[in-house]
C-alpha cells in the first residue's frame, strides 16, 4: 500500500511514520508513505500557502493553487489511483471497520489541512472522503493522518509478527480489550495477578481473557456492545462476569 500526504509539516509525518510497526512495515516494503508540501508548489518570493476567508472573520484559508498543484503531483507520481482523504472534524467518524476496509486499498492520498481548512470547491472537486478521528478541533490534520497511517499500516498483512497480533487487538473483534499483566506477580502494594493467568491453562486463559474483554466492554462501552450479536458461549461469560460485578 502506498500513502501520500500533503502537509505543511512533512517532518511530522515522516516520524510519525518511521517508528514502531508501521516504521517496520515501511523498511519491510509492505508500506510507503509519502508526505508532499503545497508549500513547495508555490509560485511567489513569500512562498505564501494561506490567503483571507471570504467574509471576513479571523482565520485564514489554504490558497487553491498550491493545494491543486499539489495533489495533481500526487496523482501523477504514480499511476496507481489514489483515495484521496481530508482529514476535518466535519468528516465521518473513523472506525476500526472503516480502518479494515481502507487497508485494503492500493492506495490513499491523506489532505491535511491547516489555519480555518481549505476552499469548499475544493472539497468539490478533489475530495472522495472526509474522515475525522474525534469531536475535537486541532491545529490541523496531520494527527488524523498520522492515526490512519498507524492504524491501516499495522494490517497490512506481515506488518504485526505473532507477538503484536492484531488479530486479538480491541475492536477487531467489536470488543474492548482485555486486562493484561507482567512480573512482578505480586507488586509492592501487595496485588497479585489473577492466579488463572500463572495456571499455563491456555483454555482456562483463554475464557477468561474473553470474559474480561466482554465484561469491560459492557462496562465501559455497551453501546460496541449493542451492536454485537454474542455467541451462546459469549453470553454465558458476560453473564458469569456480570454475577461478580453486581
Ligand atoms: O477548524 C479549524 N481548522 C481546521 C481546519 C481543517 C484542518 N484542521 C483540523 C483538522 C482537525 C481534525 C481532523 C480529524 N479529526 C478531528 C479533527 N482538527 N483541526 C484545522 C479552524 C481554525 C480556525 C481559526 C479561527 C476560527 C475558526 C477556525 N476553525
Amino acid at each position: 500500500m502506498r500513502i501520500d500526504v500533503l502537509t505543511l509539516f512533512p517532518e511530522f509525518i515522516h516520524a510519525a511514520a518511521a517508528v514502531g510497526v508501521v516504521g517496520r512495515a515501511q523498511q519491510r516494503g509492505l508500506i510507503e508513505v509519502a508526505a508532499w508540501n503545497p508549500r513547495d508548489f508555490t509560485h511567489d518570493n513569500y512562498r505564501r500557502v494561506d490567503e483571507r476567508t471570504f467574509g471576513g472573520g479571523p482565520g485564514m484559508v489554504m490558497s487553491t493553487r498550491p493545494l491543486t498543484d499539489c495533489l495533481a503531483a500526487i496523482r501523477t507520481a504514480v499511476p496507481e489511483p489514489a483515495r484521496v482523504i481530508y482529514l476535518t472534524p466535519q468528516g465521518a467518524r473513523l472506525t476500526q471497520r472503516r480502518v479494515r476496509e481502507l487497508a485494503l486499498l492500493p492506495r490513499l492520498a491523506l489532505v491535511c489541512g491547516r489555519y480555518e481548512g481549505i476552499d469548499e470547491r475544493l472539497i468539490a472537486r478533489e475530495i472522495d472522503e472526509e474522515i475525522s478521528i474525534g469531536d475535537y478541533v486541532l491545529s490541523g490534520g496531520e494527527l488524523g493522518a498520522a492515526v490512519i497511517i498507524d492504524a491501516v499500516g499495522r494490517l497490512q498483512p506481515g506488518a504485526l509478527n505473532d507477538a503484536d497480533s492484531a488479530a486479538h487487538d480491541s475492536f477487531e473483534d467489536g470488543l474492548l480489550d482485555c486486562p493484561h499483566y507482567t512480573r512482578p506477580e505480586v507488586d509492592a502494594q501487595g496485588d497479585a495477578v489473577p492466579a488463572v493467568l500463572l495456571s499455563g491453562d491456555h483454555a482456562a486463559i483463554a475464557r477468561w481473557r474473553r470474559r474480561e474483554a466482554l465484561g469491560r466492554t459492557w462496562l465501559r462501552r455497551p453501546d460496541l456492545l449493542a451492536r454485537m450479536t454474542l455467541s451462546r458461549a459469549d453470553r454465558a461469560l458476560l453473564d458469569d462476569f456480570r454475577r461478580t460485578w453486581l
